[in-house]
Formats: C-alpha cells, structure tokens, sequence
C-alpha cells in the first residue's frame, strides 16, 4: 500500500512537471506553426519511413515554415524541435548556440569528445589548438597528395569511359578516403586500390547503423538499441575502427618522442607533416584516446562531405553543358593542355569553377540540416519567438539555400554567376551555409574547397561528362539523391 502511494506521488509530480514543462514550451512559441501533432507522440510519425519519404515530410514541414518567415516547430514525443529557414534567425543560433543537440549523441560511442561532437567547454579549448593546423599554408602542403590521388582516380574511371551511365560516387569517395587519411594520419590506406579492407567495411557498418538510429524512433532509446543486435554489430565495428586509429596513435607517438629524445636519425624536414603529426607538443598535451577521437572525427567530417560535393558538382556539369565548357575554357588558360596537378596559384585562378562549386553547395548541401541544443532561452528577431531553453534547434541549409524569400524566384535553378561578387552584395552573411556558420563551423572548409577543386580540375580535363537532373532525394545524416549520382564519361 505504502509502496503504491509513493509510485503515485512521484507519478503526480512527474505529472505536473511536465504539464508545467509542455505549458511553457507551447506558450512561448504559441505564433509558430506546427504540423499534426498527437500526444505522447507528438509529430514523430513524419520521421517514419524510408529516408525518401522522410526527406518528402521534411520538404511539407519547410513549406509550413515558409509560410511563416522560415520557422516552423514540431513535438518529437516529449522534445521541442524548431526548425529555422530564415538567416536572420540561424545567424542568431548559430552565433549563440555551441552546443550540438542531443541527436548527435549516437556518434558518442564511435567520435567520443573528438572536435565534431565534443561538449561545448572542451571543444572551445580543443578548437583553439586545432584552428592552425588548418590554415591553407599548412593544407597546401597536401596539394602533392591531393594530386597522385586524383591521377589514380583518373586511371580507375577509365574502366568506365564510353560504357553508358555510372554511380561516380564510389569512385570519388575511394580517393578522398584517401586524401583524408593519408593527410590526417600519415598512412596511405590506397583505398583506391584495395577498397575492400576490413576498416572500410567496420566504418560503412557503423555509418549504416548510425543512420538507422537517427530515424526510425524506436531505435533511438539506448535501452531499447541494446535489445537489438544492431547494438553488438555497432560495438564490434566501433572496436574495430578505433584499434586501427589507436595504431597509428601510438606508432606516432613513438615517433615523436624519439624525436624529442634526440634518438632518432630520420630527418623529419621534406616529410610529409600529417594532422596528427602536428597535434603534438602543442598547448595542450592531448592523450592518445584525446588523438584517437580528434583524428576519427576529422576523417569521418571531411571525407563523404567533400565526396558528396564533387559528385553533385559533376551531375550539375553534365547536365550543364555551356557550364562546363566554362569550366574547361578556364581550365585551358590556366594549364594549356598539361595534366599537372594544380598548385596554388592555380586554385586561385579557377573563379568559376569556384562559383560553380558554390552554386553545387547551394543546391545540394550534403550537410542539409544542423541541429544545436537551446541552453538559455534565445529570441528569434524574424519569427518574432523566443526558443524556450531545452529546445532543439534545426538550421534547414537546404532549405534556406533554395528559399525564394533570400534567392529570388530562380531558387531553384542552377546559376553559377549569382556568386559573382557584384550580385552577392547585401546578401545575408548566413544565407549561404553549406560549412555551417559561426565559430563552430567547418574546421576544413578550406581544406575541402582545396580537395574538391583540385579533383575537379583534374577530371574535367580529361574528360567530358554526360548527365540526367537528379530527380529524387534523400536524406540520412548527408544528402543523397535516390538514384545515385550516374553520369557518363567520355576522353576529351
Ligand atoms: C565540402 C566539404 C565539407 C562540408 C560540406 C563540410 C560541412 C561541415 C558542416 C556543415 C559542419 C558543421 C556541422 C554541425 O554543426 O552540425 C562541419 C564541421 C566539421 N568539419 Fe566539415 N565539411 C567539409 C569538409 C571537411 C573537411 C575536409 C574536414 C577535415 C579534413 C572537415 C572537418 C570538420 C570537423 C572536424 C568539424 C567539426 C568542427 C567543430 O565542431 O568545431 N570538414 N563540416
């Protein structure tokens, strides 16, 4: 009896709370408009499904949120999402709000407190000694690599020249895996070569898992994740990648400390200075755990992002044709018809290959939505509402990159030329965020644009590139068209 009177008391107060807790939420944003929302429930029924038809929910809550200056709010069970398309608004998150909601917890057990996901007080320390490591005088140190990776992409695509349509993205992905782990870590993983080895399959396995669990809501709770056997799989694979990380951790840490201890004769100048390299002896002496996530959250941010950019990049193209020819008329000044690898100069001379990446970015922002928790209560100065704290707020890049209300009625369409400086002037500074925006943005967006025209360049020299409108889209943590990026190539 006694035991049945405690349950209902505590039950009581639980009551109350929440009754309070939902009261306040729904009071403060009361002028935003939300979809059909249940009890309990809430409007999670739009994130069942496929992720096609999670991406089609999703396009229903933007146009909602168009209808009120770019926000929209949305009851996932007992949580408080907003959903913002206006850059007033994002700008006012993304300036404010530093702390990654808790979605992103289901990267813990693999990114742990790397940069990517680390609790805000650490990430500003962590940060701070991370930021010149990625100042293009040390990323242009990587145009070499950056360069024999693309040749051997050149040399894979050839199986594949005049044999009628292809997904590129396998192909692209192989040699920015490269790329990245050969520049993060200093090991060569020559994924374009071998791109079955058993790290490649642990990573794609946990990446699938992890999509999973972010939508499709029963998955979501640990307690329930754990009954399944995505659990085990997840742990094992994790295991996996991390064994591999914490290898070259401590091969790299041996090295270091010969070298401090003065015992080793190899010259390190004229070697090739990885990221990982260079995060020791610095302000912070990192733990080799504290490496192992910094180095994972790198590879696993910059590869399928920067992948995802160029293979859009070069659908647009195919189905641009003049655009192309742009390209490659700049591409003949600059190189005349050489095959180097670009340098940096070079890279500065490609303005419109530039505009056209940016307008691929725009389009197809791979990272289409960025998701931060509300800690203090925040006013939104468009949508005229405060974010009571608690709330999660989604920045929609997608979004806000096709909005008519900051594009004009050609949203939609694909016009390079409106990144030519005279037609960007008093553009909103965070209309255009494929990178993120604020001091928690993309730590290697400059790293990426370097990658993803260098590629480019080298590609589309030699050769010409065929391609359909990409019909459908979907999403999981990136953005993916249904049917994959086809295009067709052929020798210039
Ligand atoms: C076109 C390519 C890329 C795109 C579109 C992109 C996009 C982004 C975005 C949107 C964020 C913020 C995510 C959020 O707040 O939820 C981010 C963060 C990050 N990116 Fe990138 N990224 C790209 C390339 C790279 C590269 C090449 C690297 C490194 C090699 C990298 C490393 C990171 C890291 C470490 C973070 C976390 C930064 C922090 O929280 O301080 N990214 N990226």
């Amino acid at each position: 009896m006694i035991i049945l009177a405690i349950f209902m008391l505590i039950f009581g107060v639980y009551l109350i709370y929440w009754t309070m807790y939902f009261r306040r939420m729904n009071k403060l944003t009361a002028s935003l408009p939300e979809p059909l929302t249940l009890p309990l429930l809430g409007s999670a029924m739009n994130f069942m499904g496929n992720s096609e038809k999670m991406f089609q929910n999703i396009q229903e809550l933007v146009n909602l949120a168009f209808q009120h200056k770019g926000c929209v709010k949305v009851w996932l069970g007992p949580k408080l999402y907003v959903a913002i398309a206006n850059p007033e608004d994002a700008q006012v998150v993304l300036d404010n709000c530093l702390d990654k909601d808790k979605v992103y917890r289901f990267l813990r057990p693999w990114l742990g407190h790397g940069l990517f996901i680390a609790p805000v007080d650490l990430w500003k320390t962590h940060r701070k000694v991370l930021l010149p490591i990625f100042r293009n005088k040390i990323v242009e140190e990587y145009l070499d690599v950056i360069s024999e990776q693309a040749n051997i992409l050149l040399e894979r695509l050839e199986e594949k020249l005049d044999k009628g349509k292809f997904d590129v993205l396998k192909y692209i992905t192989a040699c920015t895996l490269d790329i990245v782990f050969e520049t993060a870590m200093g090991e060569r993983m020559d994924v374009q070569h071998k791109p079955d080895t058993p790290y490649l399959q642990a990573r794609e396995t946990v990446i699938t898992i992890i999509n999973k669990r972010l939508f499709k809501v029963w998955l979501q709770p640990d307690c329930l994740f754990n009954l399944t056997s995505y659990a085990k799989q997840q742990k094992d694979n994790i295991d996996l990648t991390h064994k591999f990380t914490d290898e070259v951790v401590q091969k790299k840490r041996f090295e270091y400390e010969k070298k401090i201890n003065k015992e080793s004769h190899v010259q390190s100048s004229g070697k090739l200075q990885a990221v990982l390299d260079l995060l020791f002896n610095r302000e912070i002496e990192f733990t080799n755990e504290e490496l192992r996530e910094h180095i994972d959250s790198i590879t696993i941010a910059g590869n399928d992002t920067t992948a995802l950019v160029i293979a859009y990049t070069l659908v647009l193209l195919g189905v641009h044709q003049d655009a192309q020819q742009r390209v490659l008329q700049e591409q003949e000044a600059i190189f005349d018809k050489s095959k180097r690898g670009a340098n940096r100069e070079d890279l500065q001379r490609m303005s419109y290959l530039e505009r056209v990446v940016k307008e691929s970015m725009r389009l197809y922002a791979v990272v289409p939505i960025i998701a931060r928790n509300i800690h203090e209560d925040i006013y939104l100065p468009v949508c005229e509402t405060t974010l009571p704290a608690g709330t999660g707020a989604v920045i929609g890049a997608f979004a806000m990159h096709r909005s008519e209300a900051v594009w004009g009625p050609t949203a939609n369409e694909f016009d390079p030329d409106r990144f030519l400086p005279e037609r960007s002037v008093g553009r909103h500074p965070a209309a255009f965020i494929p990178f993120s925006y604020g001091s928690r943005n993309c730590i290697g967006r400059n790293f990426g644009m370097m990658i993803i025209k260098s590629i480019l360049s080298t590609v589309l020299r030699s050769y010409q590139i065929e391609a359909q409108p990409i019909n459908k889209l979907k999403m999981e943590m990136l953005l993916f068209p249904t049917e994959g990026h086809q295009i067709k190539i052929s020798k210039r």
